[in-house]
């Protein structure tokens, strides 16, 4: 039974190409204002997943349910979900207001909240000063924030975030990192957030949804026991990205000898 808490669910959902299955099957729900990681090893199927829960693609097999509707159904309304990629995507010739203002325009909300809208979420996000500055003029870390607060501007039902941190440096990436949290629970949002980082998703997330190698199914509903705040440095972190690494031994097939050790044997 769904509880009027979970935002997302997906049911049996199987993914495949000509054939060739990608997802072998999921099930799993999301609630309201849950951060949950998703980890898998390379080609298991997270950027099939991620379209599939994004609306770009509907799946072969299996049902995502979002809010109550299903996504892949006639509805009487959109839903409204965010995204946050790895590349910022923001359109060059528009300033950084402008960019916010198009994401709005294609929404319900209402035009004469738009700039008080804005404003609360660039203050949230700390890039007030930048609202008129056109995204080349920013920093890699300030385009990522100006991604987050597009993501967020029309509430969506749950932030879909593909590794957003991977192309920045590591400093600023711990720096976001660090906020990250705090502008989810500021914010009430629901994020599902893929990452290649094992200690991202630990510092990060309430629950870890762990994949097995492709086609995928989730090897693991993991709950990470660590109360917040966190501190990314914090031995704790470090001893739960052990442990996990632990568990995916066998299902990435980590625990396999290298084919030149066993030449040389
Ligand atoms: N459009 C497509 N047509 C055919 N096969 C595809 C297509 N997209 C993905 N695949 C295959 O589906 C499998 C899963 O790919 P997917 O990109 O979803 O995995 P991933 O976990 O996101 O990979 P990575 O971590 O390397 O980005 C792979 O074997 C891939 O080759």
């Amino acid at each position: 039974m769904t509880s009027s808490d979970t935002v997302l669910k997906v049911v049996d959902l199987g993914v495949s190409y000509g054939g060739s299955p990608a997802i072998s099957r999921l099930d799993f729900e999301i609630r309201r204002g849950e951060f949950v990681a998703i980890l898998g090893p390379s080609g298991c199927g997270k950027s099939s997943m991620l379209n599939t829960l994004s609306g770009l693609m509907a799946p072969t097999r299996g049902r995502v349910v979002v809010d109550g509707d299903e996504l892949y159904l006639p509805r009487s309304r959109d839903p409204r979900l965010g995204y946050v990629f790895q590349a910022h995507r923001l359109l060059p010739w528009r300033t950084v207001r402008q960019n916010l203002e198009l994401v709005l325009s294609a929404s319900e909300v209402p035009r004469e909240t738009w700039e008080a809208r804005i404003d609360e979420i660039l203050e949230i996000l700390h890039i007030s000063q930048f609202k008129d500055a056109w995204p080349m003029r920013l920093s890699g870390g300030q385009r990522q924030r100006v991604s987050i607060a597009r993501a967020l501007l029309v509430d969506p039902s749950y932030i879909l975030m593909d590794e957003p941190l991977s192309t920045l440096d590591e400093v600023t990436a711990r720096s976001l990192r660090q906020e990250l949290t705090g502008i989810c629970q500021r914010t009430g949002a629901t994020v599902v957030f893929v990452t290649h980082s094992i200690r991202e998703a630990v510092y990060l997330a309430d629950r870890i949804l762990i994949l097995t190698r492709g086609p995928s199914t989730i090897f693991e509903d993991y709950h990470v026991p660590i109360e917040r705040p966190r501190d990314y440095d914090d031995a704790r972190i470090r001893e739960v990205e052990a442990d996990i690494i632990r568990r995916i031994q066998v299902p990435w097939g980590l625990d396999m000898p290298q084919t030149t050790e066993r030449r040389s044997a």
